[in-house]
């Protein structure tokens, strides 16, 4: 569903990324980890269109989006939720959600499955985002990109600074998304656990080359634990 095939990016003159291919499957999970600096986030903004691959190739549902601006490759279906938890903090949660139905034929019902997603953001509609807890606000930055209605979601380290009470929960509704079936997702994750419970295979990237792959579950832990400390 979605390919990167040997993708070269970085920043100005400094390559960070050197060469990385992956493949999220229809209706799977990719998980790439790695640690801090690897170049986790550098890729996702390839693949997003945030900044221009120097090389490579990337196909979504086998077109070649490559040289897309990012609105374009939203429109063909993919969903990036950048670290960080990003939303519009003046924006009640209630209006950060209706900023991105306005327009959608479906608009209304995509908002109503989303709370229904991340029931604890009905109690939160009239609170300006900029007031929420980070675990809000990364439910919220989720719910908005699932309003998008997208093929593929990039879920750039969504438990990332987020309290340990409410990462289980974020980690729970992670699973359970990626169990509907019709939603692919890329996960970049710290926590090894958690990447190999949602994902089929993951790659492990290290100074932005991928040193090792393998398949999802607990089984893979090991590996994924010896590659890392390399
Ligand atoms: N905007 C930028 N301009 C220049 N260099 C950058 C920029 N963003 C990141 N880098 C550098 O690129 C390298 C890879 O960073 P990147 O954020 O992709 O790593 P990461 O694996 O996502 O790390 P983390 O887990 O800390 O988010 C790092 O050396 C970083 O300093």
């Amino acid at each position: 569903m979605l390919e990167l095939v040997d993708i070269h990016a970085g920043y100005g003159r400094t390559e960070v990324v050197h060469g990385v291919s992956l493949t999220v499957p229809e209706g799977g999970v990719a998980a790439v980890m790695g640690h801090n600096g690897a170049g986790k986030t550098t890729l996702l903004r390839a693949a997003v269109g945030l900044i221009k691959a120097t090389s490579g190739t990337i196909l979504l549902g086998g077109e070649d989006i490559t040289s897309m601006r990012p609105s374009a490759r939203v429109a063909r279906g993919l969903a990036y939720v950048p670290q960080g938890q990003q939303s519009f903090g003046q924006l009640t949660t209630s209006e950060n959600l209706q900023v991105v139905a306005d327009g959608r034929k479906r608009g209304k019902a995509l908002i109503a499955e989303a709370l229904d997603l991340f029931p604890a953001l009905k109690d939160l509609l009239d609170r300006r985002a900029g007031l929420l807890s980070g675990g809000q606000r990364q439910q919220l930055a989720i719910a908005r990109a699932l309003i998008t209605e997208p093929k593929v979601l990039i879920l750039d380290e969504p438990t990332e600074g987020i309290q340990p009470n409410v990462v289980a929960e974020i980690e729970r509704t992670i699973i359970d998304l990626t169990r509907r079936g019709d939603l692919s997702v890329l996960l970049v994750e710290q926590h090894i656990g958690f990447a190999l419970q949602a994902a089929e295979h993951y790659s492990v990237l290290a100074a932005g080359h991928v040193t090792s792959t393998g398949t999802g579950g607990a089984d893979s832990a090991d590996a994924v634990r010896a590659a890392m400390a390399i």
